[in-house]
């Protein structure tokens, strides 16, 4: 079983406009509407894939509503942890040329005994079930401190469970002390964590061997249509990956992210790991709806993924 975490899920729309003319009205004719947030789309991958899925989190008010909904018509086993406020809508707008932005709303306030059910909710399912991996993926809500992905690496390094981290920002450089088993940030976000500029292939090399890293013991960072490179103990590798026609990048982390937990749970080699990981994310690139992989290419894509090892 692999529980996935999403602290901030978020009711996302994506809407598709011919140009996206910043301080001008835009109308768009299509939009798509899924229930998100990093841990959910993890969730709804690792059910197309095959695994034990059961994902869990906050959701509050009727945006939470629609997601225990559609969440429910995936069949994704579910143990959601009620807030009082609403969970957030993100948005993303992509153009004709592929560009997309997005505007993503903080979330709810987790009131102090809304955190602390979470954690109950956590210790009940530990109790229960068999557990292989954990998944945390997203931004922290406020009203749960930055460190708290902390408290959750460090309750499953005492049971010995793998725990994979895909987060941002403070909440990335307070977990990195905890040292999660594997994170995967975009080249922006090991930037941010590095605090320097990364463009290059040699800086992103760098930046996977660097000192303030070394604790984690596999870190992929992926760098969207140029594929990835990582570092799983001593090993370094780089992800060369096909040109494909993209719907929508939006989620492809965290498609990503969902291979390379099912494959983990499996105790696959890292090169396995990488290349389901990797095929997984551009599976996810070739759709609209964030979370969503045609099983049926997978094989395809999977064989044009090539995993180099550079050491
Ligand atoms: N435009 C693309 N073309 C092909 N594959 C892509 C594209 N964008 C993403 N991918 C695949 O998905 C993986 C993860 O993408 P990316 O680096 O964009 O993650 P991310 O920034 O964490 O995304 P998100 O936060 O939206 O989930 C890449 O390593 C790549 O394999
Ligand atoms: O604010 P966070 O939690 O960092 O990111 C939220 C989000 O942008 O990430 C997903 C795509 O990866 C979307 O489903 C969602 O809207």
């Amino acid at each position: 079983m692999i529980v996935t975490i999403t602290l901030n899920p978020a009711v996302d729309t994506c809407y598709y406009v011919s140009s996206f003319l910043l301080g001008e009205t835009n109308r768009s004719d299509q939009y798509v509407k899924t229930a998100g947030g990093k841990g959910l789309n993890v969730s709804k991958v690792l059910k197309q894939l095959g695994a034990d899925v059961i994902a869990t989190g906050f959701l509050g008010g009727t945006t939470g509503q629609f997601i225990a909904e559609e969440v429910q018509k995936k069949s994704i086993i579910s143990r959601f942890t009620q807030c009082k406020e609403d969970t957030r809508n993100c948005i993303a707008i992509i153009d004709q040329a592929g560009q997309h932005t997005e505007m993503l709303e903080r979330g709810p306030k987790i009131t102090e005994e809304e955190a602390k059910k979470f954690f109950q909710d956590l210790t009940e399912l530990y109790k229960l079930r068999e557990i292989q991996a954990i998944v945390a993926s997203g931004s922290i809500p406020a009203g749960l401190g930055k460190d708290y992905y902390c408290h959750l690496i460090r309750e499953a390094k005492f049971r010995k469970i793998p725990f994979i981290l895909d987060t941002s920002g403070d909440a990335l450089k307070e977990a990195i002390q905890a040292e999660p088993y594997l994170i995967k940030p975009n080249i922006s976000e090991v930037a941010s964590l590095l605090e320097r500029e990364i463009r290059t292939e040699r800086e992103v090399l760098l930046a996977l061997q660097d000192e303030k890293l070394r604790i984690i013991p596999n870190i992929v960072i992926s760098l969207g249509a140029g594929g990835a490179m990582a570092r799983c103990d001593k090993e370094i590798y780089k992800v060369i990956i096909p040109t494909i026609e993209v719907k929508s990048p939006v989620g492809s982390g965290d498609a990503m992210v969902a291979g390379m937990a099912y494959e983990i749970t499996k105790k696959s080699t890292n090169e396995q790991v990488l290349r389901v990981g990797t095929t997984c994310g551009i599976l996810n690139a070739m759709h609209v709806e964030t979370g969503y992989i045609d099983i049926e290419k997978f094989n395809m894509l999977y064989k044009e993924v090539q995993i180099i090892r550079l050491n």
